[in-house]
């Protein structure tokens, strides 16, 4: 029996893809396997040692302590496009809401006192204030093309908005999605100086950590509208609102509300939305278990983030081993020796590395006793070994 600990809610679409004669699922739940998580910030949570994969049912894993899990030899999986459709749908809802100044026209009309007549005049008399302007012609920047990067540069170009991209470490895949007439920039200035609409479409990491700054805002057109449904800390939150106290934005949007932000007039902060549907729940809820249970179960890995795509077809008789070791040479001369000591004969063996990290399948004739995968554990870069029955 497979043990999983979820740490957020997970849509029960992809619960379900656990049978529950071979998998127990709680929030509460001793010595896991597995963790299903969405935004929990898992930094400083002790991760049992029986944890041996982690998946985000979501694309952002900055809540995931990923290189300490590395070093541990446990896999992180996420869900990559599984959510980007609900993203750019909340993102061309929020260009609209600042290009027709939605929220602060709505939160006027709410505030609307006395009787039909009075409510009539004032509304006459105050529209004047939440004059807006359209999409085509406009230029939409995009800074990061990967699923929701590219989804959202197409639908502006439907909208006949003129569209700038910038990704350095754009795939071929999505190269190939990209509408052809989508510009390409060569740096986040060349974007933001360009740029009626900034959108951030980027992981959280070192590189991107206040990646919108004074500067950057600086060198923005006049009364530019900047879109924030990656993650706060991409964004300078006092820069941007120097920005907007100063003139030079006419709004933020974004999905962090802070107590700096919310209230803010030119600000719409929403409660971290972006994947908040039901379609992209039961996706990424989806995806996530069927590649955890594919990892628990074979020892296959697809969308991990630190460990490489690996896929062996079950065929042999005997029982599959799966070492994580560190990429370093005789790994797998010391893997097969401890095998062949033992008289195992190996039927099909795989070993794929990704940066500092190598993991190996190796299928044997037979079952691996004990001592035989203790022998592997003890050997130096050994990280993680389990035998698969
Ligand atoms: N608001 C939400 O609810 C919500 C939902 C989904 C994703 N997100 C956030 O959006 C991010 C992007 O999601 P995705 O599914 O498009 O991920 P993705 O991995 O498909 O795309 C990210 C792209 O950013 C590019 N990139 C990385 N660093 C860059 C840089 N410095 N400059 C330019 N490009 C850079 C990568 O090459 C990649 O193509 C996630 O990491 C997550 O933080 C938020
Ligand atoms: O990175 C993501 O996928 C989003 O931020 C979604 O987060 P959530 O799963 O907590 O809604």
């Amino acid at each position: 029996m497979y043990k999983v600990q979820t740490l957020n809610n997970i849509s029960v679409k992809g619960l379900e893809r656990l049978p529950r004669e071979q998998y127990e699922v709680a929030s509460e739940i001793g010595h896991p396997d597995a963790i299903l998580v969405r935004s929990a910030k898992m930094h400083d949570m002790e991760i049992p040692t029986t944890v041996k994969a982690i998946g985000r049912a979501g694309a952002g894993v900055n809540n995931i302590p990923v290189e300490v899990m590395s070093r541990r030899g446990v896999a992180v999986f996420n869900a990559p496009g599984a959510n980007a459709n609900a993203v750019k749908e909340l993102v061309l809802a929020a260009m609209l809401l600042a290009a027709r100044n939605i929220c602060q026209a709505w939160d006027f009309a709410r505030r609307l006192e006395g009787d039909d007549a009075s409510i009539n005049q004032q509304t006459e008399a105050g529209k004047k204030n939440f004059v807006g302007f359209e999409l085509p012609g406009r230029t939409l920047g995009v800074v990061g093309l990967g699923a929701i990067g590219v989804k959202v540069a197409n639908a502006a170009r439907l909208l006949g908005m003129e569209v700038i991209g910038f990704d350095p470490q754009i795939t071929v895949r999505r190269a190939w999605q990209l509408a052809s007439d989508v510009r390409q920039a060569h740096t986040v200035d060349e974007v933001v100086a360009n740029s009626d609409f900034v959108t951030l479409h980027v992981p959280l990491n070192e590189h991107t950590k206040g990646l919108i700054n004074a500067e950057r805002l600086s060198l923005m057109p006049e009364q530019a509208v900047v879109l924030n449904f990656s993650r706060a800390g991409i964004v300078d939150d006092e820069a941007v609102i120097a920005a907007l106290d100063g003139g030079r934005l006419h709004g933020y949007m974004c999905d962090f509300p802070s107590n700096r932000l919310k209230d803010h007039p030119k600000v719409v902060t929403l409660p971290h939305l972006g994947a908040s549907t039901r379609e992209a729940e039961e996706n990424c809820a989806i995806m996530v278990a069927d590649q955890v249970r594919d990892y628990l179960e074979n020892g296959n890995v697809r969308n991990s983030v630190n460990f490489p795509d690996m896929n062996m077809p079950r065929g042999g008789k005997g029982d599959r081993l799966a070492v994580v070791n560190a990429n370093v040479p005789n790994m797998l001369g010391q893997i097969s020796t401890a095998l062949a000591d033992a008289g195992l004969n190996i039927d099909d063996m795989y070993n794929k590395s990704r940066g500092d990290l190598a993991y190996t399948l190796v299928d044997v004739e037979g079952k691996i006793p004990d001592a035989v995968t203790q022998r592997i554990a003890d050997v130096e870069g050994v990280l993680h070994v389990r035998v698969i029955e």
